[in-house]
């Protein structure tokens, strides 16, 4: 479905079963750390498991693009995950200024409105600019948080609205919950990039997230690639971790193909 959109370029592992290198290039791991000494520690020990690693404003305002440059030169396609969210001209400005690292994917928050998200999408418009993905509504927020917000639809109503919104502004993709990913899909047809965090394997702590499913279940829905965190980086071994998701992500790409 996604495939071509998906590869950033580097070169399919030739010893892997077929569909290896697809369940690879769809899952992303995110680098919530505190500092690059403690996220390039959990990178070794992914033992090559994914093929984009996030990084997040935690690691992002210490780590800055040195880092991003350092992990791109490891051979790892880069998330950028800052979710820009601030009057147009700052915005464009923002995409500038980290459009010099390489990152592959960078977001911004839907909620920014139209013109924010156009600002965005002209800055990134340049040879090597990222591709952008608008954040729809956070995976941490049921329908009781977004009233408090102000925001009486529905969590899917409101992704609709948002996803919407970011297409018709230029933006490449959105992020959604699983929950809302197989209506996006129809309504965005098969080449708009869906990315899907608050994903729990069976069994893993919900923590923060409130909108979650299983990556069995957010990839057979239709989401182009899954976002996760503490379920492979707490994990005492996070390469056995990120290799059991990857099985559940090739189950169902060996299926639909
Ligand atoms: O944009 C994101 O990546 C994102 C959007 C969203 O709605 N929910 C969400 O959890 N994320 C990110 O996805 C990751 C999820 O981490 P875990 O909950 O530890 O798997 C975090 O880095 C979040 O910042």
């Amino acid at each position: 479905m996604t495939k071509s959109v998906l590869h950033d370029g580097l070169s399919s592992d030739l010893v892997s079963p077929p569909g290896a290198q697809e369940a690879k290039d769809r899952l992303t791991v995110a680098l919530d750390f505190p500092s690059a000494a403690e996220a390039l520690k959990l990178v070794d020990r992914l033992e090559g498991a994914c093929q984009w690693l996030k990084v997040g404003m935690e690691l992002y305002y210490a780590a800055g693009n040195g880092l991003v440059e350092a992990l791109r030169g490891r051979g790892y396609s880069v998330f950028l995950d800052l979710k820009l969210h601030d009057i147009p001209n700052t915005v464009a400005g923002a995409v500038r200024s980290v459009t010099r690292a390489g990152a592959g994917l960078l977001t911004v928050h839907a909620g920014g409105g139209a013109a924010m998200m156009r600002a965005a999408a002209e800055a990134a418009n340049v040879p090597g600019g990222p591709r952008l993905l608008a954040v729809t509504v956070l995976t941490s927020m049921d329908a009781e948080e977004l009233a408090g917000v102000g925001v009486a639809a529905s969590p899917g109503n409101q992704v609709l609205l948002l996803a919407r919104l970011a297409k018709a502004a230029g933006i490449d993709g959105m992020v959604c919950s699983a929950g809302e990913v197989e209506a996006l899909r129809k309504v965005m047809g098969p080449e708009t990039m869906l990315v899907v965090p608050g994903i729990r394997p069976v069994g893993s702590d919900i923590g923060d997230q409130r909108r979650v499913a299983t990556p069995e279940v957010a990839i057979a829905r239709g989401a182009s690639m899954l976002v996760v965190g503490r379920p492979i980086t707490k994990a005492a071994d996070p390469g056995a971790a990120a290799r059991a998701i990857l099985k559940e992500i090739g189950r169902v790409v060996a299926t639909t193909d």
